[in-house]
């Protein structure tokens, strides 16, 4: 049952329990129990204080982010908060687990609050696309300061017991029983005077240069922010704290928050929010989140220590297992041994450890992997050179062992057929650097059993990831969507557009680096060795501009032939300060390579507008999504959307490519797909996905409707 009780204990303490699990959001129903109990509480002479915990150790997450989707009922936070803060009576806010967003600020409508050590507190509303408006934005700055409370509101960090009562967000923190002691806390302070108690009452002491301050609060969330609406109004209720009287800067934070609230970009982030717990509950090849076997891994092997090796091999170490690091190249072996307790030390200090959890040992030799669990094979992407390591490593590792690949996109199943037991091979596509980046694709072979696929998945959140569980196919889900907006990138060049004139589009949309950008920061050789395997680089006797029957572009092939490889040898798409440097010059070079190239093809250059280069990269990297949905690549609309925006930078509050599709309208995507493929009838990648044209037939179904919508479709294909 959702709702908040009311007890008392001794015959004097109220007690206020939150009870709606699992983290006693402020449903209508918990707001309800809190105003009536509020009610009994003042009309009780018995009671003289009061206490306000929530149910099973958890004080609180915050509003119930699933009302927002439906009109608002019940009794409103704002009021309430605003009952209990001007109460007689003392109340005291037990905080165990969490008090999060409006939980938080319920807290702070209390007089008092005492913490478990263990708590984590915080205003992240910022991360739905809100602020924090019941109040919070106004009380936080009168309890901790301006700097402090701009820090906290703006950026939506989490904090510890320890840090807030430093901070001076709670009076006390305990290891011990937080509710007891708040209760034994709040018979201690009965009859005190409770005036200086009410945040709503204080004065906001700012600092002396509180405009500078403001002003460098907004320009450091118009930095991060890339265009996000929220930490801007963040600023706006704290500008208003400052200088307003209380009641204006609640009128100030009602304001602001009615705005973002009807926003597309706080339906995204929610979604966003949403989403990431959808991907938790994976159900792929027999595999479930909550049920399957799988086996714990204490030890595991990396096999090869290049770049993405060496994140991969900390990344374990982090998460508290064990490694027995190979690499053959002995140079690369010396440069992993300097590099990876580095990297290690600074990702424990990350984390407050002092030293990390997980023991490496270097080898040069695949013999040493012969104890340990599961590996995971790091090798460039050479399919005959993984298919030997794959075929040794099933003679060296003992029976059971998981073998995992982390390549980007070659087939698992035919590294599985290498092995005498391909049940056990998965992929473990880490992005990198692997030690930092959030997401990772397990990609299930057809042959990979529920055991190893889930070995991977539970493995992948232990290292602190977002797993997401896809199917095998060229590039699986992330680098199958990236071909065609890359395509059209270079296709745009071709036809008059600069690399940076591209780049700004898509930094002006969110990203936080164009395409080409990105290209020279990871290598343009890295496509241009999948390009070769794939046989794309050979012209044979098509034209130039032509591969296997479809229109293509040489220019990535034609940079690397020239040795601009991007940040590495300092020149690529811009140029650097050397090898390594990392501020992106444009380089007249690069415009008269291109205007050499389309004289030399016929090409007549035009002006393209900042509108067409979106639509073609981004609606062509979203058809393919629906490509992979219509082949069940992807379980589902959230799961290619959480890979977008942990993996590849779709910015978060854009909700990921197949939300934005929604937004936009799908019969407009539609619509200027056909255009564009029109216009362009050699590149197959705009032909609109007949998935997208089913959904459109069917009227366009929200977002959350697409899985059911293709399971539907699919049986109904299969009849
Ligand atoms: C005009 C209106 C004015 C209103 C004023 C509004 C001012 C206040 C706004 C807010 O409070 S917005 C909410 C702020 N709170 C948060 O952002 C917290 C969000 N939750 C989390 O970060 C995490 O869930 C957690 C609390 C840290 C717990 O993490 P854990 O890993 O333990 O569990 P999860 O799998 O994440 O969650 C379990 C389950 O609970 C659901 N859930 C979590 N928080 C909420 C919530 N605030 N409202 C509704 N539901 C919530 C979550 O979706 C999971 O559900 P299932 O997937 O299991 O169905």
């Amino acid at each position: 049952m959702k709702m908040a009780t009311y007890s008392v204990l001794s015959g004097s303490v109220a007690l206020i329990t939150l009870q709606n699990p699992p983290v006693n959001a402020l449903s209508e129903a918990v707001r309800t129990g809190i105003t009536d109990a509020v009610q009994r509480t003042l009309k009780d002479p018995q009671v003289t204080s009061v206490v306000i915990c929530g149910q099973n150790g958890r004080f609180c997450g915050g509003a119930d982010i699933r009302e927002f989707a439906g009109p608002m009922s019940g009794p409103p936070l704002v009021p309430m908060i605003h009952a209990l803060e001007a109460m007689e009576k003392p109340v005291v806010a037990a905080i165990e687990g969490l008090a999060l967003g409006g939980g938080l600020e319920l807290a702070l409508g209390c007089h008092y609050r005492i913490a478990h050590s263990q708590a984590l507190l915080g205003l992240p509303e910022v991360t739905l696309g809100l602020l924090p408006a019941a109040g919070g934005s106004q009380r936080l700055p009168r309890l901790i300061g301006l700097p402090a409370a701009l820090d906290l509101i703006t950026t939506g960090r989490h904090i510890s017991a320890s840090e807030a009562l430093k901070l001076g967000i709670v009076d006390q923190v305990t290891d011990d029983n937080a509710l007891k002691m708040a209760v034994e806390f709040a018979r201690s302070v009965v009859g005190q005077p409770l005036g200086p108690r009410r945040l709503s009452t204080r004065p906001c002491h700012s600092p002396p240069d509180v405009d500078s301050v403001l002003d460098q609060a907004l320009a450091q969330v118009w930095q991060r922010g890339r265009g996000a609406l929220a930490p801007v109004a963040c600023v706006g209720a704290l500008r208003a704290a400052a200088t307003l009287p209380y009641a204006q800067g609640m009128e100030k934070e009602r304001e602001l928050m009615a705005t973002l609230f009807n926003s597309g970009q706080a339906r995204a982030l929610q979604y966003a929010f949403f989403s990431q717990r959808v991907v938790g509950k994976w159900q792929p090849s027999g595999a479930r989140w909550d049920n399957s076997t799988t086996r714990t891994i204490r030890k595991a092997a990396v096999i090869g220590l290049g770049t993405m090796g060496r994140g991969i091999v900390v990344a374990l170490a982090l998460a508290g297992v064990s490694v027995v690091a190979v690499e053959s190249q002995e140079k690369q072996l010396a440069a992993a041994r300097q590099m990876v307790p580095e990297m290690l030390q600074r990702g424990a200090g990350r984390r407050g450890l002092d030293t990390p959890p997980g023991v490496i040992s270097f080898s040069s030799g695949l013999e040493d992997v012969s104890e340990v669990e599961l590996v995971i094979e790091a090798v460039f992407e050479d399919m005959a050179l993984k298919r030997r390591i794959f075929s040794r490593l099933a003679t060296v590792c003992r029976p059971g062992t998981v073998l995992c690949s982390n390549t980007s996109g070659l087939d698992i199943d035919q590294l599985a057929e290498a092995t005498q037991n391909p049940a056990l091979v998965v992929g473990m596509h880490f992005f990198a650097p692997a030690h930092v980046m959030k997401l990772l694709e397990v990609v299930c072979g057809p042959r990979s059993s529920p055991e190893a696929v889930a070995t991977a998945m539970v493995l992948g959140k232990r290292m602190g990831k977002v797993s997401v569980a896809v199917g095998n196919c060229p590039g699986f889900v992330g680098n199958r969507m990236l071909k065609p907006y890359m395509e059209q990138a270079n296709f745009l060049l071709e036809e008059g557009a600069t690399p940076q004139q591209v780049d700004e589009a898509l930094e002006g949309f969110g990203f936080p680096m164009g395409v080409f950008r990105m290209s020279d920061l990871s290598g343009l050789d890295v496509g241009w060795r999948v390009r070769k395997e794939a046989g794309l680089t050979e012209q044979g006797v098509e034209p130039t501009r032509m591969r296997q029957g479809q229109r293509y572009s040489p220019l990535p092939d034609q940079m690397c032939e020239g040795g601009r490889l991007g940040q590495k040898t300092g020149r690529g798409w811009y140029r650097y300060d050397g090898p390594g440097g990392r501020v992106a010059r444009s380089d007249p070079w690069v415009q008269n390579f291109l205007e050499t190239y389309r004289a030399r093809h016929g090409l007549v250059p035009r002006r393209i507008a900042t509108e067409e280069i979106l639509e073609r990269c981004l609606y062509a990297l979203t058809n393919e999504g629906f490509n992979i949905l219509q082949d069940g690549v992807a379980a589902g609309p959230e799961d290619i959307d959480v890979i977008y925006v942990f993996g590849y930078g779709w910015p978060r509050h854009r909700g990921g490519p197949m939300f934005h599709a929604g937004q936009v309208g799908l019969a407009r995507v539609l619509e200027k797909l056909e255009h564009y493929q029109h216009s362009h009838p050699d590149v197959p990648h705009l032909k609109p996905s007949s998935l997208l044209r089913r959904l459109v037939a069917a009227g366009s179904p929200p977002v959350q409707k697409w899985r059911e919508f293709i399971s539907k479709d699919r049986v109904h294909s299969q009849l």
